[in-house]
């Protein structure tokens, strides 16, 4: 792997307008091609073409991502061939790159001390953690976020940061040692050793460790004799028997393209058909007669009391002729009560205070350690005003979820989440308050869900909180689903319709389950009654 650190990477094969970033700084210019510069390796961002469902109906993920472990001698074309690998696979999700650089252990001063006069032996297995190299892997193949170390071969050591990583369909991985250990073997769907000659290895080494590594010749041919050598002869060159394919250093184009066919064809076969299924349901069942409308009850949702107070606020939120002002305000208010339903369902435990004029009294505190906030774009967005009010200084984080224009599928294209859950064990112990303007097939409350369940938060604290839902969509296979997360919602709708929206082709409003369809208009799920789209009427 080459650069100065050597973060996992996270890279698109072909450019594309969304960002989905595994980091929370969104790009606003156009960043140059990750794969043709190692430099800018580091600052990768991830950009998809979009991930779609990863689980089944039972809310469950049902296809591990796809793992390559590519092994070789140092310099002998790994990097290359992950990335051309990756460039010849065109349109498909997210990639991530991972380095075994990455994994090095952290050394104690003394170390680096020799790693400096080039008489420490980073050609040694005992010199990578293992262990945990294996585990992050097995995370993220098994779909889970994780956090790897980050390595700096210029200082010779692990640094403190760590790189989040999230939602990669394939995980190529490669080091001199990725064939080596049992437990990383197992985690492989395919297994590729890159062979090359000794000298030009040798070569490539000098060049680019003089380069980009910050290293004399005199230290790297020193460093190359009493170490790198001897590990490639007893460690790297004997692990090729595990490989299932033999890859030249050089060359090897063809390879390269029977490999990306081998990973198409498997991914292929992992294509789900998520958002037909949960419609074609709906419309099966509506076919067969007047559907059974479940009670509140019976959808176990935590409804705003239907007063005549908010009857006359969804009066004026439903009716087409209200001005935006007033939408905007009726939508700011209804947000703020359903946040304050919402702070209604986490724990609280008691307080003694004194007053003012000395009397202790008992009330209560809230009881959770942290709380925060994930919008699904961009009609969550409403909502997250209502949750500002209520909460102060919460931690809002995003997920971009819009239907593919051809399949209909659901597709996760961005998504930046409040640090409190990107690490595992701070995410056990957060409550999250999941945001969308309404819920109608159910297609994209499925997926953020599972986005959260993927990064630790359990069940049981996620609050989803929505303006709308419709009784007959998709909440009843949601609610089935995932039993322990709370829906709190201000009315329950009886009809769900897909309807042609005229002229709205270009809008985004992807939380309202829809369907883009070109630029005349789209087509769409819409609940009904209803509010209409409520995005578009909150921001145009
Ligand atoms: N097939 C190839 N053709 C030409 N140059 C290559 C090829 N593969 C690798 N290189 C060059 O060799 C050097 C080391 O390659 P790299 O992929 O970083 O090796 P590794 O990851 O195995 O250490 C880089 O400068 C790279 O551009
Ligand atoms: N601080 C370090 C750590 C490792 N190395 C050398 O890197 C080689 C592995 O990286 P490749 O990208 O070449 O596969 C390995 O041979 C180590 O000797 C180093 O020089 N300094």
């Amino acid at each position: 792997m080459s650069g100065l650190l050597t973060p996992a990477v996270l890279l698109q094969s072909t450019p594309s307008s969304t960002n989905v970033s595994p980091d929370p700084t969104p790009s606003s210019s156009p960043r140059p091609d990750p794969l043709l510069n190692t430099k800018t390796l580091k600052n990768a961002v991830l950009k998809s073409h979009g991930r779609p469902p990863w689980y089944g109906e039972d809310g469950q993920p049902c296809f591990p991502a796809f793992v390559i472990g590519i092994a070789g001698g140092s310099a002998s074309g790994k990097t290359h061939v992950a990335r051309q690998i990756v460039r010849s696979l065109g349109s498909i999700p997210t990639v991530i790159i991972l380095s075994q650089d990455s994994f090095y252990k952290k050394h104690s001063p003394e170390e680096i001390a020799l790693a400096f006069a080039s008489r420490f032996d980073f050609d040694h297995p005992d010199a990578i953690d293992m262990q945990l190299f294996a585990s992050c892997l097995s995370d993220l193949k098994a779909l889970r976020q994780t956090n790897i170390p980050v390595y700096s071969f210029e200082q010779h050591q692990r640094l403190d940061e760590t790189k989040y990583l999230y939602g990669a369909t394939i995980i190529i991985t490669e080091g001199i040692m990725a064939l080596q250990d049992p437990a990383l073997r197992e985690l492989y769907d395919l297994k590729i050793f890159v062979q090359a000659d000794s000298d030009v290895m040798l070569a490539r080494r000098i060049l680019r460790d003089v380069k980009e590594r910050g290293r004399s010749v005199e230290g790297i041919l020193e460093q190359y004799l009493r170490y790198v050598k001897p590990a490639f002869d007893n460690f790297v060159g004997p692990s090729s028997r595990y490989a299932d394919i033999i890859v030249p250093g050089k060359d090897n184009s063809v390879a390269i393209e029977l490999i990306s066919t081998h990973i198409r064809r498997q991914l292929e076969k992992r294509a789900r058909q998520f958002r037909r299924k949960m419609a074609g349901t709906l419309s099966r069942s509506l076919s067969r007669g007047p559907a059974r409308h479940l009670t509140n009850e019976e959808l176990g949702l935590v409804v705003l009391d239907q007063t005549p107070q908010l009857k006359g606020m969804f009066t004026i939120l439903r009716d087409e002729t209200t001005p935006r002002q007033d939408f905007i305000f009726f939508i700011d208010r209804l947000a703020t009560m359903l946040a304050e339903k919402g702070m209604e369902m986490l724990p609280y435990r008691d307080k003694t205070i004194e007053t003012p004029v000395g009397c202790r009294t008992v009330g209560k505190v809230l009881d959770v350690e942290s709380l925060c906030g994930v919008s699904i774009l961009r009609s969550g967005g409403p909502l997250e005003q209502g949750l500002r009010r209520v909460v102060n200084d919460v931690a809002i984080g995003s997920l971009l979820v819009q239907s593919d224009s051809k399949t209909g599928e659901p597709l996760l294209l961005h998504v930046m989440l409040p640090a409190c859950i990107r690490e595992r064990a701070r995410a056990a112990k957060t409550w999250v308050f999941l945001l969308d303007a309404q819920i109608g097939t159910g297609a994209s409350a499925f997926m953020a869900i599972r986005v959260l369940l993927d990064h630790g938060v359990p069940p049981a604290q996620i609050i989803f909180v929505t303006f709308l839902v419709a009784r007959c969509g998709g909440i009843a296979m949601v609610r089935r689903t995932f039993p322990e997360v709370t829906v709190v919602v201000g009315a329950v709708d009886d009809g769900l319709h897909e309807t042609w929206l005229e002229g709205v082709g270009a809008s985004m409003d992807v939380g309202e389950d829809d369907d883009l369809d070109g630029a005349a208009g789209r087509k769409a799920w819409v609940v009904q009654p209803g509010m209409g789209q409520i995005g578009d009427r909150y921001y145009l």
